[in-house]
């Protein structure tokens, strides 16, 4: 058995707040293997986001794991863990607005530190591998498709090299057809470029494009 890129086991997240306490994850358990793009779905206030954020290590869990290639991640250090390892592609993408597309990605570069290869050769790679073109690269994000910002944030956030890449609601205000073509993006890259893809969506669209569901109610997570 190889271990697999994500653990999370028994995840436990409670939020304070007096006597309106609550405990949104109840015990979260789950593996995540490279190469392959998973949905995590369920109904709105289910915690979908709050399980992003502790398996991204934007947040800590109240109690339980959350191991990297079989390291727990608070031993990684959460900052050490997000710069090198994952990445989180946010529903407000949060594009600089006066840089370019491929100013966007290397000032990524530069804020997380990343050494010993060309900033804008990579960016421009990155920007190749996500389908932007030469003019539109060279463009502020005002003046890209929504579709186009989307993919520019996803090469942003594959500026480190990392291996697991969550998005959450990526495509919440896209097109179907547009939906299509990020959802086709994120296959590539679990598919292809070995990485492994954890999408938040209320989408049925990009749960059935996924190689695997994961269903979150009442606190816990289960495969369908
Ligand atoms: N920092 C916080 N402090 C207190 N409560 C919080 C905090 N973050 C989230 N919550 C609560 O946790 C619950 C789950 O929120 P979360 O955003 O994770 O749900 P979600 O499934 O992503 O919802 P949606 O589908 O509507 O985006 C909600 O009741 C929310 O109010």
């Amino acid at each position: 058995m190889t271990t697999p890129v994500l653990r999370l086991t028994d995840l436990v997240r409670t939020f304070p707040g007096g006597n309106k306490r609550r405990t949104v994850l109840k015990g979260v358990t789950c593996d995540f293997e490279e190469g392959r793009v998973y949905s995590v779905v369920g109904p709105s206030g289910s915690g979908k986001t709050t399980l992003l954020a502790l398996a991204g290590g934007l947040d800590a869990p109240t109690s339980g794991t959350v191991s990297f290639r079989g390291r727990d991640v608070a031993e990684i250090g959460l900052g050490a863990y997000r710069n090198k390892h994952v990445a989180t592609v946010f529903q407000q993408l949060n594009l600089l607005g006066y840089l370019t597309a491929v100013q966007n990605i290397t000032a990524a570069m530069e804020i997380t530190g990343v050494r010993g290869v060309s900033r804008r050769k990579r960016a421009h790679e990155l920007l190749d591998l996500l389908g932007i073109d030469d003019t539109d690269r060279r463009r502020r994000p005002a003046r890209l498709s929504g579709g186009q910002q989307q993919r520019v944030a996803i090469a942003r956030a594959l500026a480190c090299d990392v291996d697991v890449l969550f998005a959450d609601e990526p495509t919440g205000s896209l097109d179907q057809d547009t939906a299509a073509e990020i959802i086709e993006v994120f296959r590539r890259l679990a598919h292809e470029e070995g990485k492994c893809v954890v999408i938040v969506t209320h989408s049925p669209q990009v749960a059935a494009a996924s190689d695997e569901v994961l269903h979150l109610k009442r606190g816990k997570l289960t495969r369908r």
